[in-house]
């Protein structure tokens, strides 16, 4: 196996973690942070459809965004608190066939579904909490390449994923080109934007002005920020969707029986955000919102690298951009600048009410342009 940049130190000795439901673990051993300093025992879950082949060249990767995990397909179940988000894509005759293909996917680096977060215990057995360095995409790509190197998979068939799941996919392909020979980029962008950031500093301001954030350290208290990061939820949401997807579902209706005018009573648009804000305050960690929000934030492939366009020309494996022609988070320009400096790559739009969202929820479209780009030889 070849790769563009030198392994970083890993160190331990790696073990099967075992499984809890479809879901399995890897020890890894010690990363080293392109920040500086050095995570030690980072453990990764993963999920896998299919059989790697013996050529070991039939292997995808999925990748997750924000608050999404390893379980990409399938129900909910032990191990795994919510149905996959991409639900039918993965099986049999299925845009990501079983059949020809071997499907991995893996929890995010500082995520909270199995992979090593600010969650889970450091070295002295106490959550890591405020403690947890700060890491970048490029920190969860090495992370990725050293679980592909346990896995046998020297290079990717393909890497697909949308919206932080097409930032690792971008830099994969720019980090190892000889290691990814299809890359599908969903709703993405080559580099935060401004608008991205701004977005996101309300959100991390909610999360850390909540009296139980306890700056990161709220493990041990009976209640965490569910508050503040209910706020981030119903900021993002917003952005998530469209502005004439809310207007024609929820207009100015009151909720039910409440009544807006009255002071107390809430709009329909209202109810549904403090709904999004209650499911991902019950499912997700507050600081692993952080720090994967602070992640995305770092996201530039051209940092250190001569700029975007010249990071995006280290690229050799086949490109597929897709845009959701009504998202206003990663807009349309951000894929054309992409494929812009890729002079093989393809743009695909998928057409979507939902706005940015519409990468998750137009799975039909989606699984069209998988199938297709993933329909001749690699
Ligand atoms: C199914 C899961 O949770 S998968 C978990 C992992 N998820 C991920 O990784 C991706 C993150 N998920 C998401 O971002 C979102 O859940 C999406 C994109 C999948 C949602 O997309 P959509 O299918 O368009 O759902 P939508 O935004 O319309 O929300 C539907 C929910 O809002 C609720 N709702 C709708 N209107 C209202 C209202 N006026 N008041 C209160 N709740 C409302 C519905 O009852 C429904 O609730 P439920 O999801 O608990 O059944
Ligand atoms: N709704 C998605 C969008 C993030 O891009 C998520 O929560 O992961």
């Amino acid at each position: 196996m070849t790769t563009t940049s030198p392994p970083r130190a890993t160190s331990g000795a790696w073990r099967d973690g075992g499984p809890v439901g479809r879901r399995r673990f890897v020890d890894l051993g010690a990363v080293e942070l392109e920040r500086g300093g050095v995570l030690p025992a980072v453990r990764v879950a993963y999920e896998t459809w299919g059989e790697l082949n013996a050529a070991g060249d039939n292997a995808v990767l999925v990748e997750h965004a924000l608050t999404g995990d390893s379980h990409v397909e399938g129900p909910s179940g032990p191990g795994h608190p919510t149905p996959g988000w991409w639900d039918g894509l993965i099986g049999p005759g299925r845009p990501l066939d079983t059949d020809r293909f071997f499907v991995v996917a893996a929890n995010v680096l500082g995520g909270c579904q199995g992979s090593t977060g600010p969650s889970t215990p450091a070295g002295d057995g106490a959550p890591w909490g405020s403690r947890f360095p700060f890491v970048t995409v490029r920190d969860q790509v090495q992370t990725e390449a050293l679980l592909a190197d346990l896995l046998g998979i020297d290079r990717w068939r393909a890497i697909l994923g949308g919206s932080m799941g097409g930032m690792r996919v971008l830099e994969w392909a720019v980090t190892h080109p000889d290691r990814v020979a299809t890359a599908i980029v969903l709703a993405s962008t080559a580099y935060a934007t401004a608008e991205q950031i701004g977005w996101c500093q309300a959100q991390l301001l909610a999360i850390r002005a909540d009296p139980h954030f306890h700056g990161g350290d709220y493990y041990e208290h009976g209640a965490g920020p569910e508050t503040g990061l209910g706020i981030a939820r119903r900021i993002a949401h917003v952005t998530y969707r469209s502005e004439l997807e809310l207007h024609e579902r929820f207009g100015r209706d009151p909720q039910q029986a409440e009544d807006p005018l009255g002071g107390h009573g809430r709009y329909a648009v209202e109810s549904y955000l403090d709904h999004h804000a209650g499911k991902l305050a019950g499912r997700f960690d507050a600081n692993s919102y952080v720090v994967l929000t602070e992640a995305m934030n770092s996201h530039d492939v051209g940092r250190g690298r001569g700029g975007v366009a010249e990071a995006l020309s280290r690229i050799t494996a086949e490109l597929a951009v897709v845009a959701v022609d009504s998202d206003r988070l990663y807009p349309p320009r951000l894929s054309h600048e992409i494929a812009d400096a890729v002079p093989a790559a393809a743009v695909h739009t998928v057409h979507s009410d939902y706005g940015h969202d519409g990468f998750l929820i137009e799975i039909e479209q989606v699984g069209r342009i998988v199938a297709n780009v993933l329909s001749g030889p690699a």
